[in-house]
């Protein structure tokens, strides 16, 4: 098999606060190839975002190496691209320049004016954003916000597109279309991406993989599922292929095996 495009090996993440030292990620490994779709899943938390800080480098290792290209990560760079659950576009600009200005800061030295707006244009386009391209992010709503970070995000073009619990603030159809949005877009550009959610069947419904984490402290990757369910996919039919039903099973009682046990109540005497 080729190689991984990007390798976390047995990487530890200690937090310290006032003296007190968390462990929070316990020696994770994993490898993800370029053009790979993967959601990771686990409870509240256990470490998903700081996994993903790590390999935005945002969160430094204790312990461990994050490589991307075979290169150390040592700290943020365009090459790997965020998208938050809450936007974070600059509100005195309009769709337009927020992408713009992403593209500007890349591109700025080596393009023409034409060229950089013909790439704002094509990010806007991709995520179907065009037509409100001229409004500011109060005018528009959540769901077309979250378009336009993922279009900002797309237009550094980077090797890894990371998203961060992306749909979490939506409601449930406005998510459903976004969703088709972001597998249209990983078929089209065969993006390689890490998607943290809560929700199991849109883990299973992107991923080629599904990383399910251990609750921390010391979290690790417990399982990992292959959804081998063919692509492109319809959110209709796949809830009746088999392998996806499975996929979603398991993930499921991996999660109910890890689920916080209750605090017992003590009865009064
Ligand atoms: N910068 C930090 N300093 C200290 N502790 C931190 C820091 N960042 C995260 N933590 C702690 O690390 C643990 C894991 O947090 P993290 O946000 O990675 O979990 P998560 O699985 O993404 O959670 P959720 O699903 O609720 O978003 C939590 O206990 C959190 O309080």
């Amino acid at each position: 098999m080729s190689k991984p495009l990007l390798s976390l090996e047995n990487i530890y993440v200690d937090f310290e606060r006032d003296g007190v030292i968390s462990q929070v990620l316990d020696n994770v490994s994993l490898s993800v190839h370029k053009g790979e779709f993967l959601s990771i899943i686990g409870h509240s938390g256990c470490g998903k975002s700081t996994l993903l800080n790590v390999v935005a480098g945002l969160v430094p290792v204790t312990l461990g190496a994050a490589l991307l290209d075979n290169k150390e990560i040592k700290g943020p760079g365009p090459e790997r691209a965020v998208v938050f659950q809450n936007h974070s576009l600059l509100p005195w600009m309009t769709v337009y320049e927020n992408v713009r200005l992403a593209v500007a800061k890349l591109y700025g030295a080596k393009e023409n004016l034409k060229q950089l707006h013909d790439r704002t244009l094509h990010n806007l386009e991709l995520v179907k954003m065009t037509h409100a391209k001229d409004k500011r992010p109060g005018e528009i709503s959540g769901g077309m916000k979250q378009r336009v970070g993922i279009a900002r995000a797309l237009a550094m073009e980077p090797k890894v597109l990371l998203l961060d619990e992306p749909f979490g603030a939506l409601d449930a159809l406005t998510r459903a279309h976004l969703q088709d949005t972001v597998m249209e877009l990983h078929e089209r550009i065969r993006s390689t991406v890490l998607m943290i959610t809560h929700d199991v069947d849109e883990a299973v419904l992107l991923a080629d993989r599904v990383v399910m984490m251990t609750n921390g402290p010391k979290a690790r990757i417990g399982q990992i599922v292959d959804v081998k369910t063919p692509r492109p996919r319809d959110r209709r039919v796949v809830m009746q292929d088999m392998q996806f039903v499975e996929c979603r099973r398991r993930i499921v009682s991996f999660l109910e095996a890890h689920d916080h046990a209750p605090v017992p109540l003590t009865e009064p005497a």
